[in-house]
């Protein structure tokens, strides 16, 4: 059995975990670069937790200039074994409405200006994405918001866009009418992919904070009205965020679901063909297989 420890990525509007006991921030130095900030370590009900700042503190950085692989490595690094990415959306569906959580299961990647695997020439890696999150960590998810008294939506589409404008009326009606998405946010892909090549479980809740632009009784949205419903939605987060631990609690069986051994039959380069440069950056998220 191995330890737990919860890794929390925060999104707009969710800069600090404050509950966290035995606080410290830490710079992890990853082969990737600089991970978004410091992350910040500490214990909640007996179990480790690193909390990182997906934009850093103070906002400083876009969707497409988050460094999503420095990130997922610098959380591996620290011994993270699961995933929460909580992240403000906006909603395709008249009942995901704005300070409602939906527990997100499936994604539509229409990012394009990001890196996106850590694999890749010396040594080439094909993980499943079938099922992109991990019901288990879903499932815990769910019970902690709705222990916190959130109105929440067991299951979602979410469509990660680059941005960083907002979407067209064309593009919204075509997400919303024609591929079935749900709600629409720039930041989980790749960060769920990434996950995943780390043989980390993810689970991503996404906190709506406007209707995009579909909705006829609401204008386009804008980053004033999202900031507005932010800070509900950040207490929120905090008060289910802060629920997990007692749940997963400190001792972890493996994933049910094979999150953790993702890469057990992923990597088809032949070991006398991959390059030890490229093994060197893996080591920290590919490390047990290689
Ligand atoms: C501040 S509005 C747009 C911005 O908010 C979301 O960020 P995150 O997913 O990190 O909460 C959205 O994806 C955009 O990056
Ligand atoms: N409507 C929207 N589109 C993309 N990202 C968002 N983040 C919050 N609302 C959003």
């Amino acid at each position: 059995m191995a330890e737990t420890m919860i890794g929390v990525i925060g999104g707009s509007g969710v800069y600090d975990l404050d509950t966290l006991e035995d606080r410290k921030w830490v710079t992890v130095e990853t082969p990737w670069g600089d991970a978004s900030d410091q992350l910040l370590t500490g214990t909640l009900d007996g179990v480790r937790m690193a909390f990182l700042p997906r934009h850093g503190r103070g906002h400083r950085l876009s969707p497409s200039t988050v460094p999503y692989r420095a990130n997922i490595d610098a959380l591996k690094r620290l011994g993270v074994t699961d995933v929460i990415s909580v992240s403000a959306c906006g909603s395709f569906r008249e009942e995901m409405a704005p300070g409602d959580f939906v527990i997100v299961d499936q994604f539509i990647d229409r990012t394009f200006a990001r890196e996106k695997s850590f694999f890749g020439s010396g040594c080439v890696a094909h993980v499943s994405l079938g099922h992109p999150t991990c019901p288990r960590l879903g499932a815990h998810a769910l019970a902690a918001a709705i222990d916190a008294g959130i109105t929440v939506h067991d299951g979602g589409t979410y469509l990660a866009m680059e941005g960083p404008q907002f979407s067209t009326l064309a593009e919204s009606r075509m997400y919303r009418e024609s591929w079935g998405a749900d709600v629409i946010g720039m930041t989980n892909m790749p960060e769920a992919k990434l996950a995943r090549e780390a043989e980390l479980c993810y689970a991503s809740v996404a906190m709506v904070t406007d209707y995009d632009c579909w909705h006829e009784d609401h204008g386009a949205v804008e980053v004033s009205d999202i900031v507005k419903v932010l800070h509900g939605n950040a207490e929120k987060a905090r008060a289910l965020v802060s629920r997990l631990p007692a749940m997963l609690g400190a001792v972890r069986a493996p994933c049910p679901h094979g999150c953790d051994r993702a890469l057990e039959h992923a990597i088809i380069t032949a070991p006398a063909a991959r390059d030890p440069e490229v093994l060197a950056k893996l080591a920290a998220v590919a490390g047990r297989v290689l």
